[in-house]
């Protein structure tokens, strides 16, 4: 089906989030070499919200952190966010994207340009994906949890609001590995991955481990 052919307001943007092919790879640049050199590229912004949880899940695993992602329309996970409208401030996008997708309080958890993580580039798409990263407490996290079911587009784009499980179960593979086994939209996944490490949630060795229980999980299906 072509670009063309999709229907109503998905049409313009639907090949922005056709699942990438390998050759497709986001490359990472810095803010303003994207808001300046990459201006007439695409844009599009998403946030990972936070916190830190030492509480110890079945009486067995550590959560090390609450992290919210979400479960799409289209049945990918990814991060709330959206593209950035023509002359929309990116910042400005993202939190107005937050406060449809998930209702989030921008009084109490506005996104700043002090919260930008990384931006990554697709050369083929012609796309920025700007990635930011709110750290809360864990009370706070329960509230925005709770303000997701309430948000304009709960039920229309976001289907829920989802926690990312840190652990790994027994078997090796339920768990965090069989969760990076979902499909992700654009580069949500290595967005998590990048920001567990960077945020001192796991270690590399630790990371490399999961990943070979994801491995595991898709080879026995
Ligand atoms: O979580 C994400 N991480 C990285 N890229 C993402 C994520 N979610 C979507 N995307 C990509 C897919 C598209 O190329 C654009 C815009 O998608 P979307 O968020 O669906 O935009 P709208 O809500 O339709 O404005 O970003």
């Amino acid at each position: 089906m072509s670009t063309n052919d999709w229907p109503g307001i998905l049409g313009d943007f639907e090949h922005l989030g056709r699942p990438d092919q390998p050759s497709h790879q986001y490359k990472e640049e810095s803010y303003e070499h994207c808001t300046t050199a990459l201006e007439s590229y695409h844009h599009a912004a998403h946030a990972l919200i936070y916190a830190d949880d030492d509480s110890i899940k079945f009486k067995f695993y550590p959560a090390r952190a609450a992290i919210m992602m979400q479960m799409r329309c289209d049945g990918y996970v990814g991060f709330p966010g959206g593209m950035v409208d023509d002359g929309e401030n990116i910042e400005a996008a993202v939190n107005r994207e937050l406060r449809e997708e998930i209702g989030l309080n921008l009084k109490k958890y506005e996104i700043t340009k002090e919260d930008h993580f990384m931006s990554q580039v697709s050369e083929f798409k012609k796309l920025c994906l700007h990635f930011y990263v709110k750290k809360v407490t864990l009370e706070e996290f329960f509230e925005i949890e709770m303000d997701c079911l309430r948000a304009p587009d709960h039920g229309t784009e976001v289907m829920g609001a989802l926690r990312v499980p840190l652990y790994t179960m027994g078997d090796g593979m339920r768990g965090l590995p069989v969760f990076l086994a979902n499909q992700f939209i654009g580069n949500a996944r290595q967005q998590l991955i990048t920001a567990l490490l960077k945020l001192g949630i796991m270690t590399e060795d630790e990371v490399i481990k999961v990943l070979k229980g994801t491995e595991m999980f898709k080879s026995s299906l």
